[in-house]
This record gives C-alpha cells, structure tokens and sequence, in this order.
C-alpha cells in the first residue's frame, strides 16, 4: 500500500489498518489522523512519535502498560494481538523451555515490581538471549531513564508494524 492509498483511506478504515501500530492503543493514529495527507511513511512515524513525546509521564507509562508482557501467561493461553504473537514468536519466545518460561516470569515480575510498568522491548529486533541481558541492564536504570528507554523501544516496534502494513497490500483486509 503506497501512501497515496493511506490518504485515501477512510477515518474508519485508517484506524482499521493502523490502530495496533501502538499496542492496544488506537487513540494514538486517531489522534494523528488529522494530520493527513501525510507525505510518507517516515511523516506517519514522526506524527506517532510527536504525539508520544507529547503527553505527561502518566499517560508514557500508560502506553507501555498496554504491552504484555514477553513469555507471559497471555502468549500461553492464545489472548496476544497478532502483531504480538508474531513478534514474541521472532524472538523465539513460542519455543521457551519451562524453566526458561519461570525466568522470564520472575524477571518480568522484578522489573515490575521496580518501575510499575512491564518490560518492554523489540522482539523482532533481539534474540530472547539478548532479551533476557537488557532486561537485567535495564534493570540498573532509574525510574525516568527506563521509562524514557521503553518508550523508545515502543517507538522502533511501531516502525516496524508500519513498514509491514506498508509493505503488505492490507486494503484487502476490508
Ligand atoms: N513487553 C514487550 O516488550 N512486548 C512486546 N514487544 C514486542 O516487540 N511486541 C510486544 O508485544
């Protein structure tokens, strides 16, 4: 889909196509819609991530408690978006052995007991070994510095869920 097919798109169909690029957070390509026509990939990009850097450290923390978290019970029990599935399934996290699974919980669960949001990071970008040191990393951070850090993180999963729709002929999914 080229961009003279996005700006074609309804108000509807726009979020249709493009309300998961944030994680469970379509208010973030309603809210850009008004910025149309956009003149590319990248000016869709930079209005998503203009919006972010807008709002109050609530309403960051808010979106990274949108994400689930990596190895967890939701990717067990089937109740991940899609875009997630497939994304935790990159990094190889649909292939976990048990005790890889207790230390990926048990991580999860001390990164969030320490910042009050979950763990995020760019499946499709890391190997689950990677994963599980920048995890430990981040966890070195103070509260401001990984909020800051997962957030930019949220930013590099959306670019590649937009250049994926980009790249795929997603009108044919209306
Ligand atoms: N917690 C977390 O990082 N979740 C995610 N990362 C990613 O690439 N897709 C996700 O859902």
């Amino acid at each position: 889909m080229d961009i003279n097919a996005v700006n074609a798109l309804s108000y509807g169909e726009f979020l249709e196509i493009f309300g998961n690029v944030i994680e469970k957070c379509p208010i973030i390509p309603a809210a850009i819609w008004i910025h149309r026509p956009f003149t590319g990939l990248a000016d869709i990009e930079a209005h998503i991530s203009d919006f972010i850097d807008s709002l109050p450290e609530s309403g960051k923390e808010g979106i990274l408690r949108c994400h689930p978290d990596l190895a967890g019970r939701e990717l067990q029990s089937g109740a991940l978006t899609r875009d997630s599935q497939e994304e935790q399934r990159a990094a190889g996290f649909t292939d976990l052995q048990p005790v890889e699974v207790s230390r990926m919980r048990s991580l999860n669960s001390e990164y969030k007991e320490r910042f009050g949001f979950p763990f995020v990071i760019c499946a499709r970008l890391n190997t689950k070994r990677d994963i599980t040191r920048e995890l430990l990393d981040r966890l070195g951070n103070d509260r401001a510095a990984e909020r800051a850090r997962a957030i930019d993180e949220v930013k590099k999963i959306c670019a590649l869920r937009l250049r994926n729709l980009m790249l795929s002929d997603s009108t044919n999914k209306l």
